[in-house]
């Protein structure tokens, strides 16, 4: 029948009833009604009747009008016409996803979401159905007649899945296929069982039904919201020829004109299609083979020119390197199709190369996302992602290893220059079916080494004995050695081509890691560097290379000593504000040890500052401090690494040397090395400043107050100091401030402690040390040459006291002295002053000196309160009035905070932002 229609422009709706005039006519030309009236890319002919109609497609007006005058229409000749491009969204999900009813309708929740015009969404069969179809299959051959069970246990699974997922008409309608189709499979498995045998094609029609009856059930699902859904079996669809063992070429040609077919015929909008199934050109049923179903979404997608191709799994994404190995592992962004490749060889959980193929030649970009974590955006893999910020560490995205690998090598003078050698070494590995995984040759071609799966190498090796037995014994070739026991550590990156540098940098890691490198191989692609070695450095290797390239170059591994009251705070400190500094600053502190007097806690990534008090009572073991900075030294993963001691000990303090000769940075409020033997100081310091390893001490002199920083930055910028005067006891400040006769003396010494003031022993503060260790340090950062003997120093520890065994013994005896202090203060009041503890440092005259003064009531001196410390500098620049610091000089928090800040002044230096 022919219709006869004009078209001399026509809008969107006129198309639509120009094919309504058609289905009327008798055509089934729905498909192509909806494609003219909604499909903004349409382009291209439609075959017409006898004549060649051309509808173009105006963009920017969405006019069509045909090429040439009226155009007649012939229903047997209306074309179906399968829309491409744009709108098309295709969308697979495995096993996994399509475990239970649950998830197979998150699946439908997922696919509805999804704005595209067009979706066609691939499902593998629900998870393990696969294997148990392969079963029955199994049974039936090896006349194992409980395959029947097996089959029952199938429909029910599928039986009850439905019922939970469906109801009404859909899902009577699903369990009567599902019926007639199980009695089919029975009737098949029938057969094979007699026969003893299943061909292939038999047993993949078997294996198939997994994916047809999930298919059919989230095409339900779907229906269920009421979009348009259908289902489509692949086979019909899909056309395919082997290409060589366990392998399938897809034909493009033939699949795209069935897929045009099937589409005239059901041209909904969202199709659900079986993956993993496909059929022969002879309408045989077949696979996929491995990965089959990633494989038909990437075909399809190709099929269709899909806007993009979504593998849903149950990962994030792909990581920078195994998370199993290397817990700093990220989730890439974007990878290149070729990067995808190499990673998918080096077992990384991609996509099968082949999976890529199809789409890579329409560069339709496959998104790998996680459909348990719907927030994640996943992995891109695409042409060249756009994401390069030029950087050096941005060329390479990832870190794979394969172990159980030995390495060939082929030794002697007679290779070189003779023709043949390497054609003659590899024909042997081949005639004994070892995989080669990597080869080396340096120019000089005095050998060749190469790398084969260490289950294969003794073969090789007697092979290549053999091959060469005259060679070995006229000399030509020295030797034929075999190194058992190495790994590869592979480096990929698309981008490290054509940038110099990568490679210093992936070596610079490994040899600062102590990682010997036995054989490297760099394909002049430059997409991937590998690397191999013994298999037992691989891992650190790994962590090491990753961690040079994916770290912020402010990542500092902290070590803890002594996590007393300021340690502890210090702890708390980190915790709360460790999140912050990273995302602002991009500073990331790890602490990665603790150690006390008794136990330590070790961690390889970062301790759990949440937890880090509990960790240290349950996890911890024997405090060894050797082993503790071993610990600090040995790890590979972080490229700064800082001890910060918050003990007052000696002995820990006389380490500092050599920490900072192995490069390890020190921070302290502890006062014992500043204020220690001279030559010590001084070698000390000299180091510092020969090595770019730093060594900072704020807090050691008015907790957090910049006292140290102030008066460096006098000396740097040529001020001279004079002297520099103060009350530099937080502890004796307070006991002062408060000693105004409403409370003893010994009750206002033990309100310091408790406030935290106090030296762990209060009589180091009572004693004058502690002030006089200050007024050392800050005399020998003036440049004194003084030793603590030096600083005369006027003790408040009676004398009586001073030999007490315990500071807990000498608080309980202090209030026998209460009765002088009160005498001391009463005569001082008499007189209208007040007593205050005070440092000098003279520099002009070169000493130091500490003493109980009595100063008016209104000298700035008697005007402090709680712990506050008062410091005067007197210099050339300030010398008719002093530079005053003054604020709290004792206590938790504030001393926290200063070797906090001390740690930012770190992260600073090693080029953090400002
Ligand atoms: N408290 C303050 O206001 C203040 C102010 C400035 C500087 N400081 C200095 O801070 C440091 C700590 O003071 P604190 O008040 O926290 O003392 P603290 O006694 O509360 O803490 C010291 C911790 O170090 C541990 N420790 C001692 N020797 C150790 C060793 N060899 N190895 C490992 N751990 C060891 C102790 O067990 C304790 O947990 C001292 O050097 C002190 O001078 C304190
Ligand atoms: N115990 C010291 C702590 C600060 O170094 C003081 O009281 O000042
Ligand atoms: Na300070």
């Amino acid at each position: 029948m022919t219709g006869r229609v004009a078209l001399p422009v026509v809008h969107r709706a006129m198309v639509a009833s120009l094919a309504t005039n058609i289905r009327q006519g008798g055509t089934s030309a729905q498909c192509w009604k909806y494609d003219l009236s909604q499909d903004r890319s349409l382009g291209g002919s439609v075959r017409i009747g006898q004549s060649q109609g051309s509808f173009l497609t105006h963009r920017s007006t969405n006019l069509l009008r045909p090429a040439a005058g009226t155009i007649s229409v012939e229903q047997d000749d209306v074309n179906t016409y399968l829309p491409k491009g744009d709108m098309w969204s295709v969308h697979k999900f495995g096993g996994t996803c399509m475990g239970t009813p649950q998830r197979i309708q998150s699946v439908a929740d997922i696919v509805l979401s999804d704005s595209s015009e067009r979706k066609l969404v691939i499902v593998s069969a629900m998870s393990k159905v696969t294997d148990m179809m392969y079963n029955l299959v199994h049974k039936a051959q090896s006349r194992d007649d409980s395959y029947m069970i097996a089959l029952e246990e199938v429909f029910e699974k599928h039986m009850a899945a439905a019922k939970d997922l469906l109801d009404g008409e859909d899902l009577a309608s699903f369990l009567s296929q599902l019926h007639s189709d199980v009695s089919s499979l029975r009737a098949m498995l029938s057969a094979i069982y007699i026969a003893g045998h299943a061909t292939e094609s038999f047993s993949d029609f078997v294996v198939g039904h997994g994916e047809l009856w999930s298919a059919q059930m989230l095409s339900y699902a779907i229906k269920k919201s009421g979009a348009p859904c259908s289902w489509m079996d692949t086979r019909e669809v899909l056309v395919v020829k082997p290409s060589g063992p366990n392998q399938v070429d897809p034909d493009y040609l033939e699949s795209e004109k069935r897929l045009q077919k099937w589409f005239s015929r059901q041209p909904a909008e969202i199709i659900v299609a079986t993956g993993f199934i496909a059929s022969t050109a002879e309408n045989i049923p077949t696979t996929l083979k491995r990965d089959g179903s990633d494989f038909s979404a990437a075909i399809i997608g190709s099929l269709v020119r899909a806007r993009q191709v979504t593998i849903w799994t149950d990962v994030d994404g792909v990581f920078s390197a195994d998370p199993r190995k290397v817990s700093e592992a990220v989730i890439l962004s974007t990878l290149s199709y070729q990067e995808a490749w190499e990673m998918s060889y080096f077992g990384a959980n991609v996509l099968h190369p082949r999976t890529i193929i199809p789409v890579m030649k329409d560069n339709i970009p496959i998104v790998i996302r996680n459909m348990f974590n719907i927030s994640a955006p996943g992995t891109m893999i695409c042409r060249q992602p756009a994401n390069d910020n030029g950087d050096l560490d941005a060329c390479v995205k990832s870190f794979a290893t394969i172990d159980n690998l030995a390495l060939v090598n082929v030794e002697g003078t007679g290779m070189a220059g003779v023709p043949g050698t390497s054609s003659a070494i590899f024909s042997v590995v081949k005639d004994v079916g070892a995989n080669v995984i990597m080869i080396s040759q340096a120019s000089s071609e005095h050998s060749i080494c190469f790398a084969v799966p260490e289950k294969e190498v003794a073969a090789v090796s007697a092979a290549l004995h053999v091959r060469f037995r005259e060679a070995l014994a006229a000399g030509r070739l020295s030797k034929v050695e075999v190194i058992n026991g190495c790994s590869i550590l592979a480096v990929v990156g698309l981008r490290m081509a054509s940038t110099p540098g990568v490679s210093a940098m992936l070596f610079d890691a490994l040899a600062k890691a102590n990682i010997n490198v036995r054989a490297i191989a760099q394909g002049c692609s430059e997409y991937n560097i590998t690397v191999v070695l013994k298999q037992e450095d691989c891992v650190r290797a790994l962590r090491a290379a990753h961690s040079r390239f994916f770290l912020s170059k402010t990542t500092l591994a902290v070590g803890i000593i002594g996590p007393g009251l300021i340690g502890g705070t210090l702890l708390n400190q980190l915790k709360d504000q460790a999140a912050v500094l990273k995302e602002n600053m991009n500073i990331d502190l790890r602490v990665i040890g603790i150690t006390g007097s008794s136990t330590m806690l070790l961690s390889d990534t970062g301790i759990d500052l949440t937890q880090w008090k509990e960790l240290l009572r349950k996890e911890a073991e024997p405090a060894d401090l050797a082993n503790f900075v071993r610990h600090m030294s040995d790890n590979h993963v972080f490229p700064n690494k800082v001890l910060v001691d918050c003990t007052a000990d000696t002995s820990v303090a006389s380490h500092y040397y050599d920490w900072l000769k192995k490069g390890i940075h020190v921070i302290t409020p502890n006062k014992k090395a500043n204020s220690g033997p001279l030559d010590r100081y001084l070698k000390l310091r000299t180091l510092q400043r020969a090595s770019y390893t730093h060594y900072f001490y704020e807090a050691t002199v008015g907790a957090g107050l910049p006292i140290i920083s102030t008066l460096r930055g006098l000396l740097e910028t040529g001020d001279k100091i004079l002297r520099i005067e103060g009350i530099f006891s937080g502890t004796l400040s307070y006991i002062f401030n408060n000693f105004e006769g409403t409370r003893t003396f010994s009750n206002v010494v033990a309100e310091a402690k408790e406030a935290g003031y106090t030296e762990p022993d209060p009589r180091d503060d009572l004693s004058g040390t502690d002030v006089a260790r200050k007024v050392i340090i800050l005399a020998r950062e003036s440049g004194l040459t003084l030793e603590l003997s030096d600083i005369p120093v006027k003790s408040l520890v009676p004398e009586a006291l001073a030999s007490c065994s315990s500071a807990d013994e000498f608080m309980q005896k202090l209030p026998s002295f209460d009765e002088d202090w009160a005498k001391q203060r009463s005569e001082a009041e008499a007189a209208g002053e007040v007593l205050r503890y005070v440092g000098v440092v003279d520099a002009v005259n070169q000493k130091g000196q500490v003493e109980l003064r009595r100063y008016k009531r209104d000298h700035p001196f008697a005007q402090l309160s709680g712990s506050d410390n008062i410091i005067a500098f007197t210099t050339s620049r300030y010398k008719e009035q002093p530079l005053i610091v003054r604020g709290p000089g004792a206590g938790a928090e504030v001393t926290a905070g200063g070797v906090f800040c001390d740690m930012l002044r770190l992260a600073s230096s090693l080029g953090a932002p400002s």
